[in-house]
């Protein structure tokens, strides 16, 4: 089996001049990202700079973008977005599984939301669940596809506070078990800090900064050993301590 360090060394994604216009307005400009297997990167940007573009970009989901590269193959790849997309007619575990069937995919469902924490909940329809059920719903969803690569679009930007805390040492746990490449889009700074070993920030259509957070896990936000990278990442966006 790959070491973490062996796996490192080979890119699920190695993508060179990204470029996305829309309306004449450049918002990915000849951008070049790469993703080594297995690292949990986060995305950091201001709205409308072009994080959930360049995601969809990254998902082989947007048929206009140019550039070239390595992408993970699509079926390898799993997206999760702010809102967990559920199927409402469908009960939780049919939403897990969707597309796949037979007695072993049942099974891995089934593992699946035990592993998020919903056994007990396979035949709840989702209009029963919480935002964060839903959201955890979600994931098992990708995990059950077992992804090389797992796309997360501001996946707890819906959820009160104690829940996204929650959630943030369940898809740390989930990433430690599983050990897909993970990009998580965020505007939380502490989210990316907390979570990630790996933060871009995206400026003007290309990554302006490219910090490797190099602190254990679990993390905490009141370690203030992250100060010191909460305060790069903050100069980097423009945030200056008069804005905070
Ligand atoms: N389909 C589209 N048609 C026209 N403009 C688009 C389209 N998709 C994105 N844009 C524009 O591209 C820019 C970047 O959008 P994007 O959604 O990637 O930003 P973002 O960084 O994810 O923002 P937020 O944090 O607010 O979600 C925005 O100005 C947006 O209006």
């Amino acid at each position: 089996m790959a070491t973490h360090t062996e796996q490192l060394t080979r890119p699920a994604v190695r993508l060179r001049g990204l470029t996305r216009s829309f309306d004449g307005r450049t918002v990915l400009d000849s951008l070049d990202l790469d993703l080594p297997a297995g690292q949990f990167t986060a995305l950091l940007g201001h709205s409308g700079s072009g994080k959930s573009t360049l995601l969809r970009a990254v998902a082989g989901l947007d048929h206009e973008v140019t550039g070239s590269g390595r992408l993970t193959a699509p079926e390898r790849v799993s997206v999760v977005f702010q809102d967990s997309r559920l199927l409402p007619w469908q009960r939780v575990l049919d939403n897990v599984l969707l597309g796949l069937d037979g007695k072993e995919a049942d099974r891995k469902g089934r593992e699946a939301l035990a592993e998020v924490g919903l056994k007990g909940r396979e035949g709840a329809w989702p209009s029963e669940l919480s935002g964060g059920e839903a959201q955890r719903a979600a994931l098992a969803r990708s995990l059950v596809r077992e992804p090389e690569l797992l796309l997360a679009d501001e996946p707890f930007g819906a959820l009160d506070a104690l829940t996204r805390i929650r959630m943030h040492v369940l898809l740390r746990e989930l990433w430690e078990r599983h050990r897909p490449s993970v990009l998580l889009v965020t505007h939380d700074v502490d989210e990316a800090i907390v979570l990630a070993d790996r933060v871009l920030v995206l400026d003007h259509g290309r990554i302006g900064l490219d910090l490797t957070i190099d602190r254990p896990h679990p993390r905490s936000y009141r370690d203030p050993l992250l100060g010191e990278y909460r305060e790069r990442l903050l100069a980097a966006l423009g945030v200056t301590e008069d804005h905070q």
